[in-house]
């Protein structure tokens, strides 16, 4: 018999035919390796989905931290960049470093195009009027003109064990993190769809958008709520043929993250591990995600597992990568689940030494 790709390859071989059995695991086994490959070659006929170059981008939270990376990212790749945060001085600052990072990939590319602009705005995100008055500003930099690209990053983390958690802390972190990204991303997109701007929006979750576990209670919340704002508008844009991304890092060494560990609970410290990466990698596999087009981006091999392991109903990345991450996953799953619940159990028993 010689109908399938494997039963064709293995007759060069001159040895006897394969069985049926071998014949189905043999083709199997092709299609994962010809998936594996199809994407890359895919993404490299693509080419970039995401370009910036000339285009006003729109970054909240970009005074530090990832904000600050991607806005000096954005600097390099010849965009015009907006940030907003709350402090005047870090926003300042972030502005310099965009506009030496600028010039200096133009020595470096020589390439002379048009003058960038690099602005800085004050606003308070959580507040409904601010961010509207923010998003005006913006505007009026580029003669009334929607910024074209908006990226969410401020958002911000209180870890603490539940019943240590105030109201106002679930409270305020819901705020910023969602609603502070709903207020801009609304009236950015109205404005986008007023005006036929076929613009892209990229909202920042996290790996405790994918999953929960002890010490994120009033945190993990605001990033699934995120989540799903994602899988909703990701299909709802597609009538105005506008990008919606959504990027989950894992931890950041950023000045939020040493803020965070001043009151994170040492179950979690130990839950989460010490393992990071910088927020310039950070931004720049966002961004290495985005020019392939993903819906959902991840820079780090525990969240891209947990990426698929929480899957649902949500466009794959990379198909044979997908594909066979979803095979393995149950079973990595099933060992974290184990390992986390005996650190928590361990923890609750130090507890009650503790208070005896
Ligand atoms: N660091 C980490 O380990 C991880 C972080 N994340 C997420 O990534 C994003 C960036 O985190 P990171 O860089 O660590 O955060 P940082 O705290 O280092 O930076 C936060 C930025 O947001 C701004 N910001 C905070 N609150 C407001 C507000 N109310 N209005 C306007 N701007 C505000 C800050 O400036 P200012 O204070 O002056 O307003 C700053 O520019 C967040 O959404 C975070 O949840 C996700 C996973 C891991
Ligand atoms: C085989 C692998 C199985 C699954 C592994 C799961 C690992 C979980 C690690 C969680 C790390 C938390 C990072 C984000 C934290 C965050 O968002 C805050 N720091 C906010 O600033």
């Amino acid at each position: 018999m010689t109908w399938s790709p494997a039963d064709l390859l293995w007759s060069l071989t001159n040895r006897a035919s394969l069985t049926v059995f071998e014949s189905i695991c043999a083709n199997l086994f092709l299609v994962l390796v010809a998936s594996l490959g199809v994407t890359p070659v895919y993404n490299l006929l693509k080419g970039n989905q995401f370009p910036t170059k000339g285009k006003h981008v729109y970054v909240t939270g970009g005074s530090i931290g990832l904000g600050r990376a991607v806005a000096i990212e954005l600097a390099k790749q010849g965009a015009h960049v907006t940030i907003v945060a709350r402090k005047e001085g870090p926003l300042k600052e972030t502005v310099e470093l965009m506009k030496q990072a600028a010039a200096a990939q133009k020595i470096k590319s020589k390439d002379h195009h048009v003058e960038q602009k690099f602005h800085w705005i004050s606003a308070d995100v959580s507040n409904r009027e601010q961010s509207i008055r923010a998003l005006d500003e913006a505007s009026a930099f580029h003669s009334g003109q929607v910024p074209e690209i908006i990226i969410i990053c401020a958002g911000t983390a209180i870890p603490k064990l539940f019943v240590e958690a105030s109201i106002e802390e679930f409270e305020m972190q819901m705020r910023l993190n969602y609603f502070g990204a709903l207020y801009t991303v609304h009236e950015a997109v109205r404005r986008m769809v007023d005006t036929d701007v076929k613009g892209k929006v990229v909202l920042t979750a996290s790996t405790m958008g994918l999953i929960g576990f002890a010490g994120y209670s009033s945190y993990a919340p605001t990033k699934f709520a995120v989540r799903g704002l994602a899988e909703c508008l990701r299909n709802e844009f597609l009538m105005y043929g506008l990008g919606l991304h959504i990027y989950f890092p894992g931890t950041m060494f950023t000045p939020g993250f040493d803020n965070e560990n001043l009151t994170k609970p040492l179950v979690t410290r130990e839950i989460e591990g010490s393992s990071g990466i910088t927020s310039e990698e950070a931004a720049k596999g966002m961004f290495k995600g985005l020019r392939k087009g993903y819906y959902a981006v991840t820079t780090d091999f525990e969240t891209d597992f947990l990426r698929i392991s929480a899957k649902g109903v949500t466009p794959m990345s990379s198909v044979g990568w997908d594909y066979l991450l979803g095979l393995v996953a149950p079973f990595g799953a099933a060992q974290f689940l184990w390992e986390t619940n005996s650190k928590v159990k361990n923890f609750g028993k130090k507890l009650l030494k503790k208070d005896l």
